[in-house]
């Protein structure tokens, strides 16, 4: 099944042209388009669209646990199950689409927790902003770790780089270690660093900068605390049977996350995360 043959599928333009594309499968962000301007989002050709598997690229949501950082599957439930639509609205500059998923005998099962999850998506011009929202409708209180893993779509990596992480601790996943980042430019690709797998820690709202020659996209976070910087390298990519073999080379995942610091949530109430990326 492709994404534009499923039915599950939610196409979002605002008035000014810039759109975006859901998937309700995982209330996963496929495509995002700022206006008159190309696919900014990377999404591999080579995807699934698979009942109880996650699709590769877009905006995955890792929610209620992120990667393997616990006893629930990797990156938690919420990008493997059908999400429902609330609701799709067209205003004068924008256009938004919301998202829900419940718990369910199937969440119940692994994770003992009454929640509701809101995923909205909103563009217009050249940004896009995706806001995550969870409420505690239980008895007792939840803990959660989340992240919206975002993979933007890059021409070649080598000429990528990352600024904004100077100064912060981070756990490189690869060598299991922490580290300080002590430059304010994060290289990617051939000349910088293959198999990145970073967690950088007290991010915040401080605003990253991805650069690709002339092209420049800024991504601000509220909400996170974290944000975790990926790219699979030749070797793990050509492990990954969802992933052509050069793909890694036209992605780069900056994701906004809490993995530092679980989230806390006494019965009713709620948490709320944003990521906004504009394309400059
Ligand atoms: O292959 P998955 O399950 O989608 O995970 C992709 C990657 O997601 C990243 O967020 C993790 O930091 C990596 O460790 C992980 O490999």
């Amino acid at each position: 099944m492709t994404p534009t043959a499923s039915p599950d599928i939610v196409e979002l333009v605002a008035p000014d042209g810039a759109t975006a594309t859901l998937a309700l499968h995982g209330g996963h962000l496929l495509s995002w388009r700022p206006a008159n301007s190309p696919e900014q989002l990377y999404l591999s050709p080579r995807s699934e669209y698979a009942s109880g598997k996650a699709i590769r690229g877009g905006v995955p949501v890792c929610f209620p646990q992120f990667a393997e950082r616990g006893p629930l599957p990797k990156h938690g439930f919420a990008r493997t199950l059908p999400w429902e639509l609330v609701s799709r609205e067209v205003g004068k500059e924008d256009a938004l689409a919301v998202l829900r998923l419940r718990d369910s005998d199937a969440t119940r099962a692994i994770w003992p927790h009454a929640f509701e999850l809101e995923l909205s998506v909103r563009v217009a011009g050249k940004t896009l902003d995706i806001e995550l929202a969870c409420e505690n409708n239980g008895e007792a209180a939840l803990q959660f770790t989340t992240a919206l893993h975002t993979y933007l779509r890059v021409a070649d990596l080598d000429d990528v780089s990352v600024e904004g992480l100077a100064g912060l601790r981070y756990f490189d996943s690869i060598k299991q270690a922490e580290a300080l980042q002590r430059m304010d430019l994060l290289l990617t690709g051939e000349k910088g660093v293959l198999d990145l797998d970073r967690i950088y820690f007290g991010v915040k709202e401080k605003p990253l900068l991805v650069a690709e020659n002339r092209r420049q996209v800024v991504i601000t976070q509220q909400g996170f605390d974290d944000a975790v910087i990926w790219n699979p390298g030749p070797e793990r990519c050509a492990k990954l049977a969802d992933m052509p073999p050069q793909g890694w080379s036209e992605m780069l995942c900056v994701e906004a996350a809490n993995i530092g610091r679980p989230i806390e949530l006494q019965p009713g109430d709620s948490w709320v995360g944003r990521q906004s990326l504009a394309l400059l």
